[in-house]
C-alpha cells in the first residue's frame, strides 16, 4: 500500500531577523491509508510545523514531504485542515461558509448546495444553513468547520487541537463523530492534540515528539479493543490506562530532559 503521507528526514529551521531556530530535525513518518495518528508531546515540540509542512504551508528546510505519492508543493485540495478556532466568516451563512472551500478551488457545481446540505444534516445541523455563526454554539460551529472541509473531499485532514476551545461535553461528542465520520469515508487523519487522553482514544497510533529540538520519541501502537470502539468508551477499554501510563511517563521523562 502507498502511504498517505511520507516524511523523509525532514528539518525545519525557522529563520527571523534576530535568530534561526531549530523547530524540528530528522522527522521520518509514514502514515497508511484509512490510518489516524496523533501528534503529541510538549509545547513547542514542533506538532504544528510538521502539519504545515504536510500541508504545503511551510517548504521544510530539508528532507521531502510526500502526499499520495507526489512531492509536497504548495497547498492541495487533496489536504483539509482543520483548527481550533472555526474562522466561520460572520457575514456568510452556514451553508454559504460550508461552501467556501468549493468556491475557492473552483468546484462549485449544481449539485454542491445539496451536498452540502446532506453534511450538514449528517453532523445535526440539517436547519442551520441560512443562519448565520453568531447564532449557533462553539461546538456547532466547530461542526460546520468539519463540513467546510468534508465539502472538498480531502483523502487526508489535518487536525490541529480543533477541540480545545470548547467545553468537554461538546469536545467528547466531537471525538466521537469526527473519528466515526472518518472512519465511514475511509479518510486519513493526523491530529495534534494536548490532551493524551483524546490521543489515545482517537487514534490507531499516538505519536510523541520530544524537544529542542522536536525529534520523534517514540511510537505507541493503540491496541486493537480500544481502537474498535467510538472514542467515549474507548477510555473504558482493558489496557486504556495501562497504556496512557506509559506514554505519560515517556512524557514526564522528556519534560526532565
Ligand atoms: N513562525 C515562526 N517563527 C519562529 N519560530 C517559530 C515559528 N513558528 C514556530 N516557531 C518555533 O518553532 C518551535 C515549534 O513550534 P510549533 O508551533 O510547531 O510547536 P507545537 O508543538 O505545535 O507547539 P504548541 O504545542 O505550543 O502548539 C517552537 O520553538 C516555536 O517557538
Amino acid at each position: 500500500m502507498v502511504p498517505v503521507v511520507e516524511l523523509n528526514d525532514i528539518t525545519h529551521v525557522y529563520v527571523t531577523d534576530r535568530e534561526a531556530s531549530l523547530a524540528v530535525e530528522g522527522i521520518d513518518l509514514s502514515v497508511e491509508p484509512g490510518e489516524f495518528i496523533s501528534l503529541v508531546g510538549p509545547s513547542g515540540c514542533g506538532k504544528t510545523t510538521i502539519l504545515s509542512v504536510i500541508a504545503g504551508l511551510l517548504q521544510p528546510t530539508k528532507g521531502t514531504a510526500i502526499v499520495n505519492g507526489k512531492q509536497v508543493s504548495g497547498p492541495s485540495p487533496e489536504v483539509g485542515y482543520m483548527l481550533q478556532q472555526d474562522y466561520l466568516f460572520p457575514w456568510r451563512t452556514i451553508m454559504d461558509n460550508a461552501l467556501i472551500g468549493l468556491e475557492l478551488t473552483e468546484r462549485l457545481n449544481p449539485d454542491s448546495r445539496s451536498e452540502v446540505q446532506s453534511l450538514l444534516k449528517e453532523m445535526g445541523l440539517g436547519g442551520s444553513g441560512p443562519l448565520y455563526p453568531s447564532q449557533l454554539s462553539g461546538g456547532m460551529r466547530q461542526r460546520v468547520a468539519l463540513v467546510r472541509t468534508l465539502a472538498t473531499d480531502p483523502g487526508l485532514l489535518l487536525l490541529d487541537e480543533p477541540f480545545s476551545a470548547l467545553d468537554y461535553q461538546t469536545k467528547l461528542q466531537l471525538e466521537d463523530l469526527i473519528v466515526e465520520t472518518l472512519k465511514e469515508r475511509g479518510k486519513t487523519a493526523i491530529l495534534v492534540t494536548h490532551d493524551l487522553s483524546e490521543a489515545i482514544a482517537m487514534s490507531d497510533r499516538v505519536v510523541l515528539l520530544n524537544r529542542n529540538p522536536g525529534r520523534i520519541h517514540r511510537m505507541f501502537d493503540v491496541p486493537g479493543n480500544i481502537r474498535a470502539v467510538q472514542p467515549f468508551y474507548a477510555r473504558k477499554e482493558p489496557g486504556f490506562n495501562e497504556l496512557f501510563h506509559e506514554i505519560w511517563g515517556e512524557m514526564q521523562r522528556i519534560g526532565k530532559e
